[in-house]
């Protein structure tokens, strides 16, 4: 236990919290259900610790397969008298929706970036006496708040068919009175077979096929959910939570039953239509917002340790620097729906909240903005936490030059960032156009300008507020260690100051966070003092 070294702050134990909120599982969301945590099998909380030990997943690129149409049915009635009844083949059901919603619950995308894949369901094929094939499953992703969607690809065979069907109409004149033809051919008919498009009835002979003629291929349709439908390309801003989910892609539609082709001369049509490709688009989604809170420290601060004692994140531990490679987020959850929640926090709009995450970055070292050590990419972690938490070892040497330190390497980083963002909108090329047909014809002063801005490869740099106006805290780690009460109270002195604004702000930034600054005392490896962290991040979070 730690002495009273510490002023007023005594040290109670952690409460009780836990890693993961499950409420999706992708493999069941089909019909757009959502699984609480609390409904989450013990078996299958156990196994995702193992396949997922804690990295933190920022990056996703998922190819989303819309349901296909089931096909239409080729049926005729057949009762007691009528042994060749009248077509009655039911339409097939329509493909599986994709939906997207933005949810508290989800705190990384690693479940996507695992799943690449993700199938609606296809469509039923129709049945006899009239009845329609059964709708495909739809999927919901659910995605944390603050991812961004962008679209790579798209395949959709609706869209190609239209197009075909616009460029024969262009071809060959229209016949009297209807556009122009499908699938080319002779526009003028008869058509003959497509095995793409025609299902035929099982009994026809193949002479029969090659004598056959088939009406005129009915339009590529969309179904009529298709136009509340995301607009291509996709690119979105998920940055709150969605009541509702929006359409990704709808499903394809069906195929027509036989009774669609009855005519004067076809009484009884022995074919009908397969139903429509499901359309794929690929994704990539990113998390623009990674965590509640960032724990920045040098190498072997205890930034591990804590992430462990404040959630059930396994992440590595040891007693040397870069233990840490690859960033760890860690979820406390606030309210695990077993007796009293650890807190009364609510969001903005709200409603309450049940969880934060914590971040752990792999150690930052000198000139880390030079990209040296683990560098720039963890950098850019930090600039996503909304609450920074300073994390300094107590018994490795002054704590507040490894706090000045940290800041530096922060400070410098950003630096660096505006002036490469200012580099970026700076046009790249000159340009001074023709004014004269003179000018042109003389070929001179050609110059083209190419403006920077957003392109392919940052096609979305959302506005991020500067490093230093994010509220910020200091986690003094190892105060169970003998002789670092010294140590802690300068620490403390300092960042009263600081928050004073009796000396220069660490960043070194003039627009700097004005709330007061806390250190912290913690003994993560006795669990000590991580209570205190949870009720300051609650606060900061719901400033
Ligand atoms: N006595 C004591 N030791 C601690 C405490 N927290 C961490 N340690 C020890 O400090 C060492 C480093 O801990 P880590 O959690 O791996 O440190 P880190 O900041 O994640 O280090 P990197 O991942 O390398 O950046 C380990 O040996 C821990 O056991 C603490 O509160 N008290
Ligand atoms: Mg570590």
């Amino acid at each position: 236990m730690i002495d009273a070294g510490y002023g007023d702050r005594d040290l109670p134990s952690p409460p009780a919290v836990s890693k993961y909120v499950w409420n999706l599982d992708l493999a069941k969301i089909a019909g757009a259900s959502v699984n609480h945590a609390s409904t989450m099998s013990n078996a299958a909380r156990y196994l995702d610790t193992i396949l997922v030990p804690g990295i933190l997943c920022d990056k996703a690129t998922v190819q989303l397969f819309a349901g296909s149409g089931g096909h239409g049915c080729i049926s005729f009635l057949k009762e007691k008298y009528i042994p060749a009844g009248p077509a009655n083949g039911g339409d097939g059901g329509s493909g599986g929706n994709i939906w997207i919603q933005a949810v508290r619950g989800e705190t990384s995308l690693h479940k996507l970036s695992r799943r690449n894949i993700l199938r609606a369901g296809r469509g039923k094929n129709g049945q006899g006496r009239t009845r329609g094939g059964v709708r495909g499953d739809d999927i919901i992703i659910q995605v944390p708040v603050g991812t961004v969607v962008r679209e790579i690809e798209r395949v959709d065979p609706v869209f190609e068919a239209e197009q075909r069907q616009k460029l024969e109409a262009g071809r060959a004149p229209p016949r009297e009175g209807e556009e122009g033809s499908e699938e080319g051919a002779n526009p003028a008919g008869p058509w003959k077979w497509d095995r793409s498009r025609w299902l035929l009835y099982p009994a026809i002979t193949p002479q029969d096929i090659a004598t056959a003629e088939f009406p005129r291929l009915p339009r590529a349709r969309r179904p009529a959910i298709a136009s509340v439908q995301v607009a291509a390309p996709v690119s979105l801003d998920l940055s709150v939570p969605m009541e509702k989910p929006l359409l990704l892609a709808a499903g394809a539609v069906g195929g027509l039953g036989n009774p669609h082709f009855v005519t004067k001369e076809v009484p009884r049509p022995k074919f009908a239509t397969k139903g429509e490709s499901g359309m794929s688009i690929t994704l990539e989604l990113e998390l623009k917002l990674l965590a509640d809170v960032g724990l920045v420290g040098l190498p072997n601060a205890g930034k591990s340790t804590l992430l462990r004692a404040m959630s059930k994140s396994r992440a590595r531990v040891g007693n040397w620097a870069f233990t840490t490679l690859q960033p760890n987020i860690g979820t406390v959850v606030l309210d695990d729906y077993r007796g009293r929640p650890a807190s009364h926090s609510k969001y903005a709009d709200g409603e309450p909240r049940i969880n934060y995450t914590i971040a752990d970055i792999p150690g930052l070292v000198k000139d880390a903005h030079l990209d040296r050590g683990l560098g720039i990419s963890f950098l850019r972690h930090v600039e996503r936490a909304r609450v920074l938490a300073f994390v300094v070892d107590l018994n490795a040497g002054d704590a507040v030059t490894a706090l000045r330190a940290l800041w530096k390497e922060v400070g410098e980083y950003e630096r660096m960032k505006i002036q490469e963002e200012q580099e970026k909108s700076d046009p790249m090329v000159e340009w001074s156009p023709f004014r004269s047909v003179d000018e042109a014809l003389r070929n001179q002063n050609e110059t083209i300008v190419i403006q920077s801005g957003p392109n392919y490869n940052a096609p979305l740099t959302p506005e991020i507020p500067s490093i230093a106006a994010k509220p910020w805290f200091v986690v003094a780690t190892k105060a169970d260690l003998p002789g670092t009460q010294e140590n802690f109270k300068a620490l403390r002195e300092y960042v009263e100051e600081v928050s004073g604004g009796h000396v220069e702000h660490p960043s070194g930034r003039e627009k700097v966070w004005e709330g007061k600054v806390e250190a912290l005392p913690i003994s993560a490896i006795n669990g000590h003092g991580t209570r205190q962290i949870t009720e300051l991040v609650v606060g900061l979070l719901d400033d």
